[in-house]
Parts: C-alpha cells; structure tokens; sequence
C-alpha cells in the first residue's frame, strides 16, 4: 500500500507555558499543505525479519530504528499481531524544518498499516499513539486545517478560507534545533486567542498572527528573517517562519515567482 505524508505549516504560533515535563503548551494553527513523502509498504511473505526498510530521496541521520516509519511500526507491534513488512520511504519534504515531515511520516504509517490489516484502529485511538511518536504527529492523523493546544496534542478542526490563493515555502539550508528554539522563548498567555486573530482579514495578520520561535530564532540566523521581507516586498499578503523553523512561507494571491533559487522552493496552489 502506498501513502503520501503531506507536509504542515504553522500559522500562528504561541508558547503559553512550560510544563513540569520539559515540554511547552502552545496555541498554534496546523495547516497541511502539497508537498509529500511517499512510503510504500508491502507485506513480506518471504522473510521472517519484523522489517526490512528502504529509503530514496533526501538522506536521512540516523538508522532504520531511529525513523519514525520504523518507530511507529515497532509501537503498533506492541498491541497488535503485524506480520513481516517491507517499509521504503521516498523522503521529499526537507527535514528539521519546521514542516512536519517526520511526524507526517509516523502518522501515515500508522493510518496505513491499520487500513492495511485491518486493525480497526480508531481515529481517537490512533491520535493517541500518534502523540507518543511526537508532539506534531496527532495532527496528521486528522490532516485537516486545526487549531492545536497542549503540546500540539488537542486539535479543533477550524475552516481557514485560503483558497485560491498561492502558498511559497523556502527552506534555507540552516538547522535549527527544536529543543534550542523552545528554550530561547519567554511562554506567555497571548492578549487575544488566535481564532480570534485569525477571524480578522488575512491582510491584517501580518503584526497579530505571531510565530513566537521568530523572536527566538531570527537574532541568531538574521538571513531567516530576510527571507520574509523579501516575501513581504514581492507581494506576500501573510509571510512567516513555519514552526521552529527554519523553513518560511508567504501566502500570495497571485502565483509568485522563485526568489530563491539557491534554496529548497515549493510554490502551491492553495
Ligand atoms: C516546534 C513544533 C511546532 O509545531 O514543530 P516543528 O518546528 O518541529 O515542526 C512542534 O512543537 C515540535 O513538535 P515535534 O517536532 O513533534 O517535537 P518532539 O519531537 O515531540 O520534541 C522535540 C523536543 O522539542 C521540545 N518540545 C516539543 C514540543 C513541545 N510542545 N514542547 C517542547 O518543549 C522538547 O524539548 C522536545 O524534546
Ligand atoms: N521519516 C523521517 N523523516 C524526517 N525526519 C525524521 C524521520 N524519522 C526520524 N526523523 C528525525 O526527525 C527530525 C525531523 O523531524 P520533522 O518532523 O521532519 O521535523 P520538523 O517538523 O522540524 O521539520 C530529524 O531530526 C530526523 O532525524
């Protein structure tokens, strides 16, 4: 069975407060876009190895244990009786990025190996084991545009009326380290909600709708920051660091043209 782990944006992003676990809450919007892994898993009636795994595209760190196809597989294994698979994963999206990627990565496979050997799974059940694999990865399991609290775990589907408008996404190559961004940020509770900020024209959030690891992030990679306000002078309505970055993205109403060859592009139509 093939799957096609889409990519996230964060629209708006606020830490509200450190938790006693080291993790942060958050207020934050998830928006899935077009850019897509590919993962390809097929049961391996020949071997009688747990897995065997492949990967084209981007190179990934880490061995197969460490990636999060593999680690979602081996956290379904644990409740339920899967037989021998064969898992390769065609890597598209940049990672450490701020996309999603990884975390897109995990959810898909536990959506497709529960419709695969029909595991029943429930959607509840599948959000719950998805938040044991990363903070992002509840969100894939409902892939749909939510306003996500707690660490990025209790989502509420919204309807965001993007369409027809253009999304430009452009990661620089700088890695920026999540845990590093979170610590360089001072939590606090926002003045208004960011469904309420979000109710507003998207012309008018570009000083309301806040990506607060902006703050944190662009002092030490200023070239960060000149991707959006370059995004901003070549006509974005809405343009911000995704995340933890260090990918950005505009949000246009005409289709915009590459402004960084240099760097990974994705332009969409919304
Ligand atoms: C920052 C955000 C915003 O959507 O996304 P990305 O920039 O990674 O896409 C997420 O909170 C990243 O989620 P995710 O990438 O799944 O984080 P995890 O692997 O679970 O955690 C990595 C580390 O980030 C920190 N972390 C993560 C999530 C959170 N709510 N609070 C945290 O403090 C912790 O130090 C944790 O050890
Ligand atoms: N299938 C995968 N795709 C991308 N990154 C993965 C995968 N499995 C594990 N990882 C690890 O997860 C991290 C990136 O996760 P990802 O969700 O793409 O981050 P971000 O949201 O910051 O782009 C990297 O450090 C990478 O080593």
């Amino acid at each position: 069975m093939i799957c096609f782990p889409n990519a996230k944006i964060n629209i708006g992003l606020h830490v509200t407060e450190k938790r006693p676990d080291g993790y942060h809450n958050l207020e934050t919007l998830f928006y899935p876009t077009k850019l897509y892994d590919v993962i390809e898993i097929i049961e391996n009636k020949s071997g009688d190895e747990p897995y065997l795994w492949s990967s084209s595209g981007i190179a990934i760190d880490g061995n197969a244990e460490s990636n999060l196809c593999i680690k979602a597989l081996l956290l379904l294994k644990q409740d339920f009786d899967i037989p021998p698979v064969k898992i390769h994963l065609h890597k598209v999206i940049p990672f450490g990025a701020g996309l999603g990627g990884g975390s897109a990565d995990a959810a898909f496979t536990l959506t497709t190996l529960n419709e695969m050997f029909q595991l029943k799974i429930s959607d509840e059940k599948l959000i719950s084991y998805a938040a044991k694999l990363g903070a992002d990865c509840a969100f894939f399991i409902l892939n749909t545009p939510c306003i996500a609290t707690g660490i990025g775990d209790i989502l509420q589907p919204v309807s965001l009326n993007l369409k027809d408008k253009y999304l430009m996404l452009i990661k620089p190559d700088i890695h920026i380290s999540t845990p590093e961004a979170y610590s360089g940020i001072k939590p606090a509770f926002p003045d208004m909600s960011l469904t309420e900020k979000l109710s507003q024209p998207i012309k008018d959030w570009k000083d309301t709708v806040v990506n607060d690891f902006e703050a944190s992030v662009f002092p030490n990679h200023p070239g960060i920051k000149e991707i959006k306000d370059k995004l901003y002078n070549s006509g974005a309505t809405y343009a911000a660091m995704t995340g933890s970055g260090a990918a950005v993205f505009g949000i246009f109403n005409e289709k915009p043209k590459v402004l960084f060859p240099e760097y990974f592009n994705w332009i969409e139509k919304i």
